[in-house]
């Protein structure tokens, strides 16, 4: 069969283009290996499951109730999660199929040829020409080397999780990122006694020291244990083993959550044959228009190496319908690419939420930015005293020159709605004063900019 285009992975930027592309009359394929992924990572197993089992936790944190009480509860919020999650895939699934022009085939792709592309169905194995093909097939869980991992029932990735309806009395997670931080977060509230591992000494990183050693303080207040700079770390069975210090400890556990990163998912589509370029990490290598380095492939998302956000992979299809929009002859004209892309803001969905965009104090300084730090606690804020949410701090980065804004970190509640107004206001290259000054609501979370760009 020979379509005008195919797109591989059911994912945000290819079912995005996928709709975007049979409205202009295009024939597409959209190849998908998985019938519980129709919609991709993020509502299957990804935000929308982990963000509905937060507010689900954060309602059983405040119930009265022991621990199976509470397992109850975690029992009912999992169920819960696979209806939502159910009927969001068949909409999802709906909204792609309703078009004529749309087949979707339910296989595993892999290419024979630049533009001839295998699937593998559950029957038989057909072959599908295209003339532009689009690689949207996202990250999975990367899994190190730990010894004992491999076939051990107590060990989970975030799918296999957030599947298991006995809530653990105990949760060991290795790997403080951003999922292993939001499920220590979610687990705790649930009822879990939750121990974080990471081998690092310093948390968060590439967090300033002073954001970081706030968001761990929150967290260990509120009774989550974390072990950082281990060594030798193994699981025997439900025990996860380590050495600190030279002394060896020993943590049980009911789960144990492995959450060491997710890898571009690129094995087994055969680029290497018909010449993709792959990083070292196995990343498609992408140009600013995300052209792959055969002319007619493309990819977009998590399996290009980017940093892995439901709201980059969309954006993905936006650099890509504006580049397909012109035509490859005058594609060098397009103004929006990953190249012009700017102030990505991100949010972890913590208790207490952070979210960031831009520069933070540690990074002005290396690159020798003349700045001033603004900073505030949370407290001060009215409405952060409405909701009885007091912890954490908001922080600025502001050219001491120029006044411009360089970056926003904030350790709040609703934090991740507010970074999205700092994002539009850096975009816009307003002033650190026009922040000061604008109108916001009352009372409202967002109105502490105000006194922030005040400071
Ligand atoms: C637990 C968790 C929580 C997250 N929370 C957030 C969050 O709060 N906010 C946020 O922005 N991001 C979050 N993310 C990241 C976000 O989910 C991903 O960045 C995003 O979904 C990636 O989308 P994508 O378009 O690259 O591909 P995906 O949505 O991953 O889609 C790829 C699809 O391709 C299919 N596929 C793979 N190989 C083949 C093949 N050979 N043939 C056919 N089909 C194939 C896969 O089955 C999959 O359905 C989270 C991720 C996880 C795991
Ligand atoms: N709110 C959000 O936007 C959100 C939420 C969840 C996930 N995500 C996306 O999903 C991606 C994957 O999340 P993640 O938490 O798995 O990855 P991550 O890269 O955020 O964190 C991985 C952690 O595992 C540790 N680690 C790596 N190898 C290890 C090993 N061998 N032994 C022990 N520790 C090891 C790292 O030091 C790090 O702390 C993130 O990069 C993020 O983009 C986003």
């Amino acid at each position: 069969m020979i379509y005008d285009v195919i797109i591989i992975g059911f994912g945000k930027a290819g079912k995005t283009l996928a709709a975007s592309l049979a409205k202009q009359n295009k024939k597409i394929a959209l190849i998908e290996k998985s019938e519980k992924m129709y919609g991709g990572t993020c509502i299957n197993v990804g935000c929308i499951p982990t963000k509905f089992l937060r507010e689900k936790a954060h309602q059983v944190a405040n119930e009265e109730g022991g621990f199976d009480e509470k397992a109850e509860a975690y029992k009912r919020a999992i169920e819960d999660k696979n209806t939502l999650v159910t009927m969001l895939r068949g909409k999802n699934y709906d909204k792609l199929n309703q078009f004529e022009n749309i087949t979707i085939y339910h296989g595993e792709a892999s290419f024979e040829s630049e533009n001839k592309v295998n699937v593998e169905m559950q029957d038989e194995k057909i072959v599908l020409e295209g003339n532009q093909i689009f690689i949207n097939t996202g990250a999975t869980p990367n899994t190190p080397p730990i010894e004992g991992i491999q076939g051990n029932a107590y060990v989970h990735t975030s799918e296999t999780l957030l599947e298991n309806r006995n809530l653990p009395k105990q949760l060991c997670i290795i790997g403080a990122g951003y999922i292993g931080l939001e499920i220590a977060s979610m687990y705790h509230n649930f009822g879990s006694e939750v121990t974080v591992i990471q081998r690092e000494e310093g948390f968060l990183p590439k967090e300033d020291k002073d954001i970081a050693d706030s968001i761990k303080e929150i967290m260990t207040k509120k009774g989550i244990c974390f072990e950082l700079g281990v060594q030798n770390i193994r699981v025997e069975e439900n025990e996860v083993v380590f050495t600190k210090n030279n002394t060896e400890y020993r943590k049980e556990a009911d789960a144990i959550l492995v959450a060491t990163g997710r890898k571009p998912n690129t094995m087994g589509l055969n680029l290497d044959s018909i010449g993709v370029d792959m990083d070292a990490r196995g990343a498609i290598v992408v140009d600013e228009y995300l052209h792959t380095s055969v002319p007619n492939i493309w990819a977009m998302g998590d399996v290009t190496g980017e940093a892995q956000y439901t709201y980059l992979s969309l954006d993905d299809y936006r650099i890509i319908e504006g580049a397909l929009s012109v035509g490859e002859s005058a594609v060098n004209k397009v103004p929006y690419t990953r190249q012009t892309r700017k102030n990505i803001p991100y949010s972890v969905f913590l208790d207490t939420p952070y979210a960031r965009v831009g520069m933070n104090e540690k990074e002005a300084k290396e690159r020798n930015i003349p700045i001033r730090v603004l900073k505030m606690p949370v407290a001060a804020i009215p409405k952060a005293q409405v909701l009885k949410r007091t912890e954490g701090m908001l922080k600025a980065i502001v050219h001491k020159d120029t006044d411009k804004i360089l970056g926003v970190m904030l350790l709040c509640e609703e934090s991740y709605e507010m970074i999205n107004v700092v994002k539009m206001a850096m975009d816009y290259n307003a002033d650190a004063s026009q922040l000061k000054n604008q109108i916001f609501t009352h009372p409202t979370m967002t109105e502490a900019l105000n006194d922030l760009f005040s400071m």
